[in-house]
């Protein structure tokens, strides 16, 4: 479990952190999401370490990462698949890992099957390695120490669709087997299909968390009736807003409450539906639409 607790990070005037609290659970794959510079590889840094933070804290399995004595036997991190050696081999990479985590050189050759990665491949110098590769000897990397936490910056960077596969297989048996899984990521429908939990940031702050059935639950309903003013004026009367969607007309209320609005106003109605499931791309633009650079509207 990773529970981040109030975590701001100030450069200078600039607030790139801002109060973020939000909890990675066990057995679980939880996804971290925002667009461009919201904040997510800054706080993954201050998980494990690398930045320190103004003020806040983060603890892992109820430690602080720098009390681990041996950190790659509790976390699994890939933060940059190209922050290794680039004269060294895959091989070499994952060897020294072994060397430095204490564990058995016949782990290097368990973990290139893993990532699938052949001998000839791991052979060849990172600078040589296409960049699914480094992804792929970073997670071999990530798992060396068959930790309980891992913590991904992008993973699926770089991979191509077969490799996006293999990694959510791969990821989903981890949580399976009890591990926690943090992954940040800009490609949403990769992180609707493979998360549990979402936790979505924008220009530092957190704008919305929860299971990923609480947050792509359907919001409002969809009404249709002949007489389309009148129940626009009674279900404005009782303090639903709505507005025109194609023929009818879209609300944030349950169905059950505009139901009961034009049946106390005996309005018959040709239609009264939940409102379609967002969907996360939908539910992202329209929690950042203020954060994002694009000004995309929701
Ligand atoms: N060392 C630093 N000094 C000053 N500003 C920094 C530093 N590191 C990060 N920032 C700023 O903090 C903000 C958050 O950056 P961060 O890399 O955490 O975003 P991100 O969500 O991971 O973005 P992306 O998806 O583009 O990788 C950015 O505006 C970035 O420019």
């Amino acid at each position: 479990m990773i529970t981040v607790e109030h975590v701001t990070k100030r450069y200078g005037e600039y607030t790139a952190v801002d109060d973020v609290s939000f909890v990675a659970r066990s057995g679980r794959v939880t996804g971290f999401l925002g667009p461009n510079g919201a904040g997510k590889s800054t706080t993954m840094r201050i998980m494990v370490g690398l930045t320190p933070p103004t003020t806040g804290e983060v603890q892992v399995d109820g430690r602080h990462y720098r009390d681990l004595a041996n950190p790659g036997r509790q976390i699994g991190v890939l933060l940059d698949a190209s922050a290794q050696h680039a004269g060294r081999t895959g091989r070499e990479i994952l060897t020294i890992g072994t060397e430095t985590m204490g564990l058995p050189r016949t782990k290097v050759d368990q973990l290139l099957e893993r990532v699938s990665l052949s001998a000839d491949e791991s052979r060849r110098r990172l600078r040589d390695y296409s960049l699914g590769m480094r992804q792929r000897l970073g997670i071999a990397h990530a798992l060396l120490g068959d930790p309980s936490i891992l913590i991904l910056d992008e993973p699926a960077n770089g991979l191509d669709p077969a490799g996006i596969h293999w990694m959510r297989g791969l990821l989903r048996d981890y949580a399976a087997g009890g591990g926690t899984v943090l992954l940040s990521s800009h490609l949403l429908h990769e992180v609707e299909r493979i998360a549990d939990d979402l936790v979505l940031i924008g220009r530092g702050r957190i704008v919305a968390q929860g299971t990923k059935e609480e947050l792509l639950q359907p919001r409002g309903s969809f009404v249709r009736a002949e007489r389309h003013r009148d129940l626009a004026l009674a279900l404005e009367t009782a303090g639903i807003c709505t507005s025109v969607s194609g023929q009818g007309l879209r609300s944030d209320a349950a169905p059950r409450q505009v139901g009961a609005v034009a049946a106390a106003h005996g309005i018959p109605l040709d239609e009264l539906r939940p409102a379609e499931g967002a969907g996360l791309e939908d539910l992202f633009l329209q929690l950042t639409a203020d954060t994002q650079r694009e000004g995309v509207a929701a």
